[in-house]
This record gives structure tokens, C-alpha cells and sequence, in this order.
């Protein structure tokens, strides 16, 4: 196979694949009469979309989320696209969990306080207990799952909310999307754990947020277009939402002109919330694995994206 390799390979990943027979070509130095020849690409950069699609077999994306790569056309040409999905869930999970303590105990008014935090202990920030609380997580994949798991073991009760309504680990319900502006009534914790798709574009708009009856807390480790940004400013201006962590916006970056900069209830960081350990390894092997299954068999072994739902 000529493997087009468009993350990173480290050299003995390299090595493995040629001694498998593959020949693999760096995307900066694809040249056009080789980008006709193509059969795999690892990862997605500028370079991919100029292989040719009518010969392309098999893609792996190195992330979970594969709203970025042109879906219609890779299902046009029968191309099976892997992602990652599973891989970023603990990492995630422990973020979600650094979020909601440092806004539910008051640790985000003293970083933000700085020397001058010494009034705090007077004037005490607004804190919650998180224990007893319910926290209402769009998404029981992966993701969704293990942030649920650990929620419920700090005493949370746990609504999760998909697209099929089956039961998932870590939750004491789970409801479909029918009942979306019911879940979000019951939240004091709201979670987007959404994969983009058409669907889910705007998911979090004025008519959710009129629906989150708790003043919640929000928080988005999915991806920032399944916000309306402008939708969720105006909840945090007329504290229909309590306060914000985001780790996804819309557009990325965050305009300097943002309102959210200014906002003392709102923790934004720049999408790392799922920065795996030993990533390009546990991506090499997915890859490899459906490398040879695709060979031997046609088919992936794992993590095949269903190109019609965009996860
Ligand atoms: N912030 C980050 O760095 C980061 C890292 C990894 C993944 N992500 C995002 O998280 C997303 C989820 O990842 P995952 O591995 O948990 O995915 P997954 O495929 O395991 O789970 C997706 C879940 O979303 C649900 N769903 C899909 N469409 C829906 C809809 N319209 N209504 C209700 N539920 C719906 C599915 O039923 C499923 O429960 C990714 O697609 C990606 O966009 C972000
Ligand atoms: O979906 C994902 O896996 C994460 O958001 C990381 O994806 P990225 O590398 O495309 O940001």
C-alpha cells in the first residue's frame, strides 16, 4: 500500500509499516503524480485533499472527532475513515472533573483574585456542593461515559442524553434527544459530550438555555459550533447559566473581542482538554491494526466512522 503520512509517524512506526511491504510518502513531500497513487492516509492534513479519492481505500483520523474531513465525499467514494474515539475519554474526564471543582469551589474567583483575594474570604464566592447534585451529560459515548462514572462515584446523580436512549455505564438514566429541553430543566450541571454533526449544530441555543431552569453550569469538552455562542453570552449575562468551562468555542480561536474574555464566571481553555499521553502510539496502533484487517479482509478491525451519522 503507499501510505500518505499526514500526522506524525515516529521512525520505527515507519519502519514497521515498510517492513510490512507499504511505501510511505510525508505529505510535504507529496508530489502530484504520487498523490494519484495513494491508497491509505494516516491523519488529515492540507496534503490529503489532493490524493485521489476514486483509488483512496482507508483513512485514519487521529482524532475522535472527524466533523473536519470532507464525509460526504470519502462515503461517495466508499472510503473507510477510522477515528479514535475512546482514547480521550479519561483525560477529558479528569479535566471535567478540574473544571467543576474549581468553579464549584470557589478557586476560580481566588486564581482570578490574585493578591487581592484576601476579600474573598469575607465576601465568600458563590460555592455549591456538587454532592447530591444532577448533571445532565450530552453524549453516552466514550467520553460521556467515563465523565459519568466518575460523577456518579462523587455522589452526582447522572442524566445522559443520546441519540439511541440506551442505558450507558455511569448513568442512573438515560433519556434520547426528544427530551432534550426536559433533561436541561433538571441539570445543575450541563456537559457536551456531542459529536459535530448536522444535527448537533447549534444544539445549545436560546430555546436550551430558556429550558435550563437551574441556572447550570455549563460545560463543553465536544465541539464549539453545537454552541450558539451568541445564545450562550446572553444565558450568562442573564445568569440562566450560573457560570461556564470551555474548552471548544466557535470560532477557534476565541476572538480577542470576545464578551466571554471579560466574563469572571467563565474558564476557557484552548482546547486541551484531551491531550492524550503516548498519543501518536495509541494511534499508531488503531491504524495499524485496521491496516492489516483492511488487507487481509476488506473491513477495519475498530473505530470505523459511520460516514452517513458523521461519528
Ligand atoms: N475537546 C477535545 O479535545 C475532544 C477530544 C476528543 C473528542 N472530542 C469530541 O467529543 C466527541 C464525542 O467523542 P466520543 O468518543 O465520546 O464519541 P462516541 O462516538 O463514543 O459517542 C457519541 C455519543 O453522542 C451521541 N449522539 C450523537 N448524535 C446525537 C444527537 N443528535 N443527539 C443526542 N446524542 C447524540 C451518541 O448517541 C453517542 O452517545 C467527538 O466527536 C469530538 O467532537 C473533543
Ligand atoms: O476530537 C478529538 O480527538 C480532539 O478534539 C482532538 O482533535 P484535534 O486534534 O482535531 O483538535
Amino acid at each position: 500500500m503507499k501510505i500518505l503520512n499526514s500526522f506524525s509517524l515516529k521512525p520505527e512506526q515507519r519502519q514497521t509499516l515498510e517492513a510490512a511491504g507499504h511505501s510511505v510518502i510525508d505529505a510535504d513531500k507529496l508530489d502530484d503524480a504520487t498523490a494519484q497513487q495513494i491508497d491509505v492516509v494516516y491523519g488529515w492534513n492540507a496534503a490529503a485533499t489532493r490524493v485521489n479519492f476514486d483509488r483512496l481505500q482507508f483513512v485514519q483520523a487521529m482524532s475522535a472527532g472527524v466533523d473536519y474531513l470532507p464525509l460526504a465525499e470519502l462515503a461517495k467514494h466508499h472510503v473507510l475513515l477510522a477515528n479514535t474515539s475512546g482514547i480521550h475519554a479519561e483525560p477529558i474526564a479528569e479535566y471535567v472533573l478540574g473544571v467543576l471543582f474549581t468553579i464549584s469551589r470557589g478557586i476560580l474567583p481566588a486564581i482570578r483574585a490574585d493578591r487581592d483575594m484576601w476579600t474573598l474570604r469575607q465576601e465568600r464566592p458563590p460555592m455549591t456542593l456538587l454532592k447530591g447534585k444532577t448533571a445532565v451529560i450530552f453524549g453516552t459515548g466514550h467520553i460521556g461515559s467515563t465523565i459519568a462514572t466518575k460523577l456518579q462515584a462523587l455522589g452526582l446523580h447522572t442524566i445522559g442524553v443520546s441519540a439511541h436512549g440506551r442505558p450507558a455505564a455511569g448513568f442512573d438514566q438515560v433519556m434520547t434527544d426528544v427530551a432534550t429541553h426536559e433533561a436541561a430543566g433538571r441539570a445543575d450541571v450541563v456537559i457536551n459530550a456531542l459529536p459535530l454533526t448536522p444535527d448537533t449544530k447549534h444544539f445549545y441555543d436560546e430555546a436550551f438555555f430558556a429550558a435550563a431552569s437551574k441556572q447550570p453550569l455549563f460545560i463543553n469538552i465536544g465541539r464549539g459550533p453545537s454552541v450558539d455562542m451568541a445564545a450562550l453570552t446572553q444565558a450568562l449575562k442573564n445568569k440562566q447559566i450560573s457560570a461556564a468551562a470551555l474548552d471548544v468555542v466557535d470560532p477557534e480561536p476565541l476572538p480577542q473581542d470576545s464578551p466571554l474574555w471579560g466574563m469572571t464566571n467563565v474558564l476557557l481553555t484552548p482546547h486541551i482538554s484531551g491531550t492524550v499521553p503516548q498519543l501518536r502510539d495509541k494511534v499508531f496502533k488503531i491504524f495499524n491494526d485496521n491496516l492489516k484487517t483492511l488487507i487481509s479482509s476488506g473491513q477495519l478491525a475498530s473505530h470505523q466512522v459511520d460516514l452517513t451519522r458523521g461519528y
